[in-house]
Order: structure tokens, then sequence, then C-alpha cells
């Protein structure tokens, strides 16, 4: 596999879990734009959401997308990162989207249990649950039309890798 497998969701879907599992049975890199962010402006989501707005976050996560983009990387995409038709078209045509899907109540309670506020300030500043249904109301249709393949990420990371490994080699093989 050379080409980038980009991982899509909604905060919570397990993106960068999943992701670092998946580039060590693959063999690939693992890059998370969100921590690429982190290590290169040395600021948190928050940091940058209070200096620029989320339209300074938005584009500079564009800017992540784009710069962290290579063969045989597997790359954690921010549950954002699909909000901008560009993004999606860039990851389509770039490599391999896989969308994991989950339902709002299963990311509100893997949420809940780890917040880290820091990588994710509130975007409605509606509580966790609300929010969650919320944005998954206005995203599902963009994570499907950006993915490639849908996986169901309500189980194990174990499961989900070997759910990907399976939706990638039949692809290859057909
Ligand atoms: N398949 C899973 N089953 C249970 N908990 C998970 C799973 N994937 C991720 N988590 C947990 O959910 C939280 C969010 O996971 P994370 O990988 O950061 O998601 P994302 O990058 O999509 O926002 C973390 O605390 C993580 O340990
Ligand atoms: O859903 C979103 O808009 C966001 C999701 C976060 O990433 P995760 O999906 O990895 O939590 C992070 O990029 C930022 O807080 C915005
Ligand atoms: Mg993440």
């Amino acid at each position: 596999m050379t080409q980038p497998i980009y991982l899509v969701g909604a905060r919570g879907c397990g993106k960068t879990t999943v992701g670092v599992a998946l580039a060590q049975a693959l063999g690939c890199n693992f890059v998370d734009t969100d921590h690429y962010l982190l290590t290169t402006t040395k600021m948190s989501v928050a940091d940058i959401v209070a200096q620029e707005g989320w339209d300074g976050f938005r584009r500079r996560e564009s800017g992540a997308l784009q710069s962290v983009t290579a063969p045989g990387t597997v790359i954690a995409t921010g549950g954002g990162m699909v909000l901008a038709e560009s993004n999606r078209q860039f990851m389509r045509e770039h490599g391999v989207v896989i969308y994991l899907r989950a339902p709002a109540q299963i990311l509100a309670s893997r949420l809940e249990a780890f917040p880290e506020e820091g990588q994710r300030p509130t975007l409605t500043g509606r509580p966790i649950t609300d929010e969650i249904v919320e944005v998954l109301a206005a995203r599902e249709a963009l994570y499907n039309q950006a993915a490639h393949h849908v996986v169901d990420a309500t189980r194990s990371p174990e499961e989900i890798v070997a759910a990907v490994l399976a939706a990638l080699h039949t692809a290859h093989a057909s």
C-alpha cells in the first residue's frame, strides 16, 4: 500500500487510535493533522481557535492535510477536515479515504471519558451529547461523500483495524 490512507469521522470515532495501530499493521508511517499543527505551531487547537477563530484553524488544517500527504502514510484527520469540499476532493484524489462510523451515543461516551479539551474546544457551546448529535447530523453526508470505504467503528480498535485491512484488500483485489 503506497497510496496514503486518510481516516475521517467525527470526534471520538477513533481516527487517532486506530490510525496508529493501522500504520503499525501496514508497516507505514503515521501522522495526525492535529498533532502536526501542535508540533509545527506549538499551539493547541484551543489556542489557535482563541487567536484566529475556527476559520483560522480550518485554513491551517487544510494546509496540514497537504503537508502531511505522502506515500506510505496513514493520516488521521481532524473531525472537521471534510467540511471543505476542496479537502474532500484532495483526499479522494490522493489516496484511500476510510470513514470510521459510530453513533452519537458511543462518540459522546468516549469523549466524556477522555475529553482532551485543549484539542477539542467546544464547537457549539452545547453539552457534549447535544453537540455530537448536532455535528453528526450536519456532517454525516460529508463523511459519506468523502469516503471510499465506511467501517463500523463501534468495535475494538483491533477489530476496526482488521475491517479496514479487509476493505483495502477487497478493493485492491477487484
Ligand atoms: N474502538 C474504540 N473503542 C473504545 N474506545 C476507543 C476506540 N477508539 C478510540 N477510543 C477512545 O476514544 C477516545 C477518542 O479516540 P481518538 O482516537 O482520539 O478519536 P478521534 O481521533 O477520532 O477523535 C480516546 O480516549 C480513545 O482511547
Ligand atoms: O470535529 C472537529 O471539528 C474537530 C475535531 C478534532 O479532532 P478529532 O476528530 O481527532 O477529535 C480537532 O481537529 C478539532 O478540535 C476540531
Ligand atoms: Mg484525533
